[in-house]
């Protein structure tokens, strides 16, 4: 009968430490939701906590800004700051708003020892404390000054009979809804590589080797002249790309994909891949290769490559000697065997060869292999058979993408865009004399486009067909090069 009262007792007075800890948690989400919460009340607030904590104890996850000693700020850090700054900064009496990069807006976050609550589940409240620790000591330099920076964490404090539902539903939940908000609030980015003396520091520790500005193309596919089926098929081609993660893990392919476009200047190349990085939501990583100082350095910038990207390579042919450069060296190599000359190996007297052939293949290749997928790579050209057909084989370049001069179909959807027209008395002239001669996209668009305010679709189109004739006549024979009609396209 006393064990019974003992029992008994321990279980009142741990149901009136659990009321007390429940009571003060609606108390503190009213004195929050009132702005009445203090320095003293979040003081009480720890200690209500750890009275709670004798009768059913707490846990606490702690996220740290900083992945251990990589110096790589913490997905998961991120992530909690994004989720916590949508939901619940609206109950945070104090924040801290930081300028959101390349925007007006700005981002807001707990400052440190500030608490807030969140709803884990129906009748599971958990508590967010955000703080810092201060840095470890360092021998000053770049390194050492910005580790005097304070580190700083989120913890998160839950009851013990919580610990499943938090670890396992809540906290992928946050991270999840984390994502979505960063989604969200991305802006797109257009990186190039630039000088390694002018090389930039990432928001964290990283040093970085790109620069970036906000990527605000408007080019779409939607005003991209193209024939329909051609557009589509590509378009079809990036949506299994984008979806694809399951089905590249499936047959154990790195999720990645290479595009080779290639066409005379002015047939939309460098338009695609604007449109391409839209469709997909995509940042582009733009490689000038003449501006990159050796191979090594190649493998650097791949590395501070982010997923959802494209990574571009323009005028593949002009940054690099790569019109069989390679098989020239490799007889050179074997002619001088004597100095075991490797094929590959740069010539110091050309500047041009700072960065080699096989070095490019090593950089596609390590694309292909290592860390994280996502990642387009699309190399641009104006004479693709002087490429080196490793460069462009399969498994390297999946697709190849002919870009050409303007076809009929071409032309309707530039007359569409430019004049809103679907038809006109003069097509049937437009599409003989298209046939005939050889304008690139660019300039079909450039004479439909008004020239003054009296001009209209008759008098654009009358230019258009003018243009034509003259270049018609400039070229006797009339024959297109054995170009067939839009844009060709295949995987290789
Ligand atoms: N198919 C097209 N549809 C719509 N606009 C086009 C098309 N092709 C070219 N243009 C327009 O013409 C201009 C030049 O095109 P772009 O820079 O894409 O050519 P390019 O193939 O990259 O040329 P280069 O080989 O010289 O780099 C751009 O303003 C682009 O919007
Ligand atoms: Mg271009």
């Amino acid at each position: 009968m006393m064990e019974a009262a003992a029992v008994w007792g321990g279980l009142n007075s741990g149901v009136v430490l659990s009321l007390i800890a429940v009571l003060w948690t609606v108390v503190w989400q009213n004195l929050q939701r009132l702005q009445l919460h203090t320095y003293v009340g979040r003081h009480m607030n720890r200690h209500v906590r750890r009275l709670a904590a004798l009768v059913d104890p707490y846990h606490s996850v702690t996220i740290t800004e900083y992945d251990g000693g990589r110096m790589k700020r913490s997905e998961a850090f991120e992530e909690v700051k994004a989720y916590l700054s949508a939901s619940c900064a609206r109950d945070v009496r104090n924040v801290r708003a930081e300028a959101a990069k390349d925007t007006d807006k700005l981002v807001l976050s707990m400052v440190d020892s500030e608490e807030v609550f969140d709803v884990a589940a129906e009748g599971v409240t958990v508590c967010w404390l955000a703080d810092s620790t201060p840095p470890p000591r360092t021998d000053g330099g770049y390194w050492g000054r910005r580790a005097q920076e304070n580190r700083r964490f989120y913890r998160l404090f839950f009851l013990d009979r919580h610990r499943d539902l938090v670890i396992n539903t809540y906290l992928p939940r946050v991270r999840k809804q984390g994502r979505a908000v960063m989604v969200k609030n991305r802006q797109r980015k257009l990186f190039t590589n630039i000088s390694n003396e002018n090389w930039s520091y990432d928001e964290g520790l990283t040093r970085s080797a790109w620069s970036h500005v906000v990527f605000e193309h408007p080019k779409t596919f939607d005003t991209l002249a193209m024939e329909p089926s051609k557009k589509k098929e590509i378009m079809e081609d990036l949506n299994m790309f984008k979806n694809g993660k399951e089905s590249y893990a499936r047959v154990g392919k790195a999720w990645k994909r290479g595009y080779l476009l290639y066409g005379p200047p002015g047939t939309g190349k460098s338009a695609m891949i604007a449109a391409m990085a839209n469709y997909l939501d995509y940042d582009i990583y733009d490689i000038e290769l003449t501006s990159v100082n050796s191979n090594t350095d190649l493998r650097k910038l791949f590395i501070q490559t982010t997923s959802k990207s494209i990574i571009v390579i323009e005028d593949i042919d002009c940054s690099l000697d790569l019109t069989g450069a390679r098989k020239k060296k490799e007889v050179a190599a074997d002619e001088d065997n004597k100095d075991g000359a490797r094929p590959d190996k740069p010539d110091k007297k050309d500047p041009s060869s700072k960065v080699t052939l096989s070095g490019l293949l090593n950089f596609i290749d390590g694309l292909w292999s290592a860390c994280g997928g996502e990642r387009l790579i699309v190399f641009t050209t104006n004479h693709v058979e002087k490429l080196d057909p490793a460069l462009i084989r399969r498994g390297r370049m999946d697709k190849h993408i002919e870009m050409s001069y303007c076809g009929f179909e071409a032309f309707k959807f530039l007359a569409n865009m430019y004049l809103q027209i679907d038809s006109h008395e003069l097509f049937p002239a437009v599409q003989a004399l298209l046939s005939q001669v050889e304008m690139t996209p660019a300039d079909v668009a450039e004479n439909l486009t008004p020239k003054s305010t009296d001009d209209n679709a008759d008098s654009s189109l009358r230019a258009l067909v003018s243009e034509l004739e003259k270049k018609a006549e400039d070229k006797p024979n009339g024959a297109k090069n054995g170009q067939e009609e839009g844009e060709a396209e295949h995987d290789s």
